[in-house]
């Protein structure tokens, strides 16, 4: 009777708290932490480094909460954006319960993953969970191997790996598995946020990173480190009838050279037009009404190396 009331109890508190997903560009954090939370709230996209904000995911259920922290990719800083970047990454290691260390099912442990290890191996206490992603592109035995491969990294760098978890965000394999495994090791605690919300981001955060994300849309690789996307200002339409309401979203797009911006624009516009319907799609998804979107191109010479225009752009 006592043991089944302790058990009861046990596995009945309830446990929230906070855990940051880290990996290298392309890992797969974003699609992961958007599988999680079930809606898409982190910007996912097929290039490198392209995560600007820790956005949050939160992930509910009736056991606890996950407030799921994205960063962006980790990197070897060149410019100042970089280093700004790596900091941004670091101080919120400090401040979590437990880090995720994604290291994709397909592809070899590399110099990138290591750099990563290493440097969450210095964090003391934080619990450190593996998470081989993109299980479902490998067969069995490849994922034998490199479920092996993250254990030696762990010998190697002097990681205790709390739990080593396969999943495939894609799928949604395993992914209940390691929500569950997450939570164990929050602390107890009521919920951290009202149910039913996803993300504590500003709307203008979102929507900044959804027009970024179908800018960078197929285009060239020079492309992802150059944009930056500011939402100036969002106000709803006057004089419209109260069952058709309008909001105006007013966008600006800033990228280092005038080739860019012609890369942006596109042929007589024709790439700009593409991205302002793509992006308005999802934020009328996202906000639930909807919006014109006004977008413009500019040109901030070398933002990303001036202390000042990064500031303003809001790094
Ligand atoms: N097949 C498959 N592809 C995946 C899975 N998870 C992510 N991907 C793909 O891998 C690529 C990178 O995924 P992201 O989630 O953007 O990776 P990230 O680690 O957030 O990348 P950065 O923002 O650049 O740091 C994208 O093309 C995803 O579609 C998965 O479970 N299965």
């Amino acid at each position: 009777m006592t043991l089944l009331d302790d058990d009861a109890t046990g596995s009945q508190e309830y446990r929230s708290g906070f855990v940051c997903v880290v990996g290298r560009p392309n890992a797969g954090k974003s699609t992961l932490t958007n599988a999680l939370v079930g809606e898409k709230v982190a910007i996912t996209s097929s290039r490198p480094q392209t995560t600007r904000h820790a956005i949050r995911g939160i992930v509910h259920r009736s056991d606890g909460q996950l407030v799921l922290v994205d960063t962006p990719g980790l990197h070897r800083p060149r410019t100042l954006l970089g280093q700004r970047l790596n900091d941004l990454v670091r101080a919120t290691w400090a401040e979590v319960d437990v880090v995720g260390l994604c290291i994709p099912a397909d592809e070899k442990i590399g110099p990138g993953d290591r750099f990563i290890a290493a440097e969450i191996a210095e964090i003391p206490k934080t619990p450190k969970v593996a998470i081989v992603t993109k299980t479902d592109l490998v067969n069995d035995n490849q994922l034998a191997e490199q479920l092996m491969a993250v254990a030696e990294l762990g010998v190697e760098q002097g990681i205790e790996w709390a739990e080593i978890v396969p999943v495939a965000a894609a799928t949604g394999q395993q992914l209940d598995l390691l929500t569950g495994l997450l939570l164990a090791k929050m602390p107890p605690g009521p919920p951290l946020y009202p149910e039913g919300e996803l993300t504590d981001e500003p709307e203008e955060t979102l929507v900044a990173e959804l027009v970024r994300e179908a800018a960078l849309e197929g285009v060239r690789d020079e492309l992802p480190h150059s944009i930056a996307v500011v939402v100036e200002e969002m106000i709803p339409r006057e004089d419209r009838p109260e069952d058709r309401p309008l909001l105006d979203v007013h966008v600006n797009i800033f990228v280092e050279r005038d080739s860019q911006k012609s890369i942006v624009i596109g042929r007589k516009g024709a790439r700009l037009r593409e991205v302002g319907t793509k992006a308005r799609q999802q934020i009328e998804r996202l906000l639930g009404t909807p919006i014109f979107l006004d977008l413009h191109v500019k040109v901030s010479k070398d933002w990303q190396r001036d202390p000042k225009k990064l500031g303003r752009l809001g790094f």
